[in-house]
């Protein structure tokens, strides 16, 4: 099955709410025409009035982190300081030579961009092209795939479902915010998508299928500018660290990206940087394994920035493409974990000055609005130069990452939809925007 086959079927749960709450509003206050171009526009009564009230943020970003379960093996919580302390990495890059200018956060000039084949759908996962011409069904008005002979037998034609319109008006606009902030897309972005979407058509009768398309076309807008491959540079090793809270996915995100390195032909060595969790460091041997990659370890409980330091010897000795770096997601204690990553950031500077060339954020979709916080915490924490997010296929929250997006426009190098070795792709806009909407690509 392609990717987009699998991210659809996988982002069933974000796209079958989206698209039925879209019918819900469309049949609510419409009525079912023959299947016939909509009516020609017609001038608005009032002009488009921006909402009196904005609606309640129910889900704006909750404060506080997920609730991750107390770790036995942790010191007692010191107090979370609201500042950085001095001696952390800055949130915004260094002003040094070395460092990435302010505007653009990469380093250097990429030689090249991961995707194009390590990312990419494997050509044996396509399914074979027809011998003989197929009829090729349609979709009707509602975005749904026309009946094959089966259904029109049995009367399902779409000669049959009338298409409901409805004039886009304030309360149908006030429907729409509703839905997309349900979708967790954000206030802001809800609000600014819906205006996008009624300028212009305000006073108009459209359809489902019409409301999805022009969905989709602004989710696809907001996400062009972030969708960008992870960056690969002349700097050998490539250092990636990879920081995220527990349970994100940071390594099965670095065993799926080490695997499909590898694949290209690229020489990957990963540093099991959590050293406090044997289960941690036990998880990402599994993963070196079934990538084929070398996974350094350290004794438990051992100093991360030793072994990243130690790691960053062995991958320049062994003359590897790149060096992954897990690192430990406790935010239960921020001040721990901000000083355990400006270590590893100075030891590795050590030997490479320009390292970490990459610091990849990985984020849960399923933590919905709480990842705009993740991020807000994590650019604190370290230099994050892009978004990985992963469970995209375990959650009714996709529409997270258009809030994401539209509030930090930091690259989103890949999603993840699935557990498997092969479950990580580029993020493609248009492919999700389509997902998400439930429209067929
Ligand atoms: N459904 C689904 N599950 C995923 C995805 N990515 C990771 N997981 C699962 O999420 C769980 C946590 O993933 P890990 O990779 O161990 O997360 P981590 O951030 O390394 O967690 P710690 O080791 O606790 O720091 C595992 O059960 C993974 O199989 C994904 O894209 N989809």
């Amino acid at each position: 099955m392609s990717f987009f086959g699998k991210l659809k079927n996988r982002l069933f749960r974000s796209s079958s709410k989206l698209e039925e709450g879209l019918d819900a509003i469309v049949e609510e206050g419409g009525s079912a025409e023959p299947d016939a171009p909509s009516a020609p526009p017609r001038p608005p009564e009032t002009p488009p009035p921006p909402p009196e009230t904005p609606p309640e943020r129910p889900d704006e970003v909750p404060p506080g982190m997920p609730d991750e379960a107390p770790e036995p093996d942790l010191p007692e919580e010191a107090p979370v300081p609201d500042d950085p302390v001095p001696d952390l990495p800055p949130a915004e890059p260094d002003p040094g030579p070395a460092a990435p200018p302010p505007a653009d956060p990469v380093p250097q000039r990429p030689s090249e961009s991961v995707p194009v084949t390590p990312l990419e759908i494997p050509q044996n996962d396509l399914p074979p092209a027809p011998e003989t011409p197929v009829e090729v069904p349609q979709d009707d008005e509602r975005g749904r795939r026309a009946p094959g002979l089966v259904g029109r037998l049995f009367g399902r034609g779409p000669a049959e479902a009338p298409v409901m319109r409805r004039t886009l008006d304030d309360a149908m606009i006030e429907s729409l915010e509703e839905l997309l902030i349900a979708a967790d897309m954000g206030v802001d972005t809800a609000l600014r998508v819906t205006a996008n979407i009624a300028e212009e058509r305000y006073g108009r009768r459209v359809s489902t299928r019409e409301i999805k398309e022009l969905l989709s076309e602004e989710i696809a807008r907001i996400m062009e500018p972030v969708a960008k491959p992870l960056p690969l540079y002349p700097a050998r090793p490539q250092v990636v660290l990879v920081v995220g809270v527990n349970g994100s996915g940071k390594t099965t995100t670095i065993g799926k990206l080490a695997s499909q390195f590898r694949a290209a032909g690229k020489k990957v060595v990963i540093a099991a940087g959590d050293t406090f969790r044997a289960a941690a460091v036990e998880q990402l041997q599994i993963w070196g394994e079934r990538a084929g990659v070398p996974v350094l370890t350290a004794p438990e409980g051992s100093d991360p920035a030793s072994l990243a330091f130690d790691a960053m010897a062995k991958a320049q000795a062994d003359g590897a493409d790149l060096l992954m770096i897990d690192t430990a997601g406790r935010l239960q204690n921020r001040q721990d974990l901000m000083e355990e990553l400006a270590k590893i950031v100075r030891v590795i500077r050590k030997k490479d000055p320009d390292a970490p060339h990459n610091t990849l954020l990985v984020l849960d979709a399923t933590t919905g609005q709480n990842a705009l916080s993740q991020v807000e915490t994590f650019r604190k924490l370290a230099d994050v130069s892009g978004l990985v997010m992963t469970k995209l296929d375990g959650t009714a929250k996709g529409g997270v990452l258009v809030a994401l997006a539209d509030r930090f426009g930091l690259p989103i190098h890949a999603i993840g939809v699935g557990e498997q070795i092969d479950d990580l792709a580029p993020f493609d806009p248009d492919e999700f925007a389509a997902a998400l909407t439930g429209l067929d690509a």
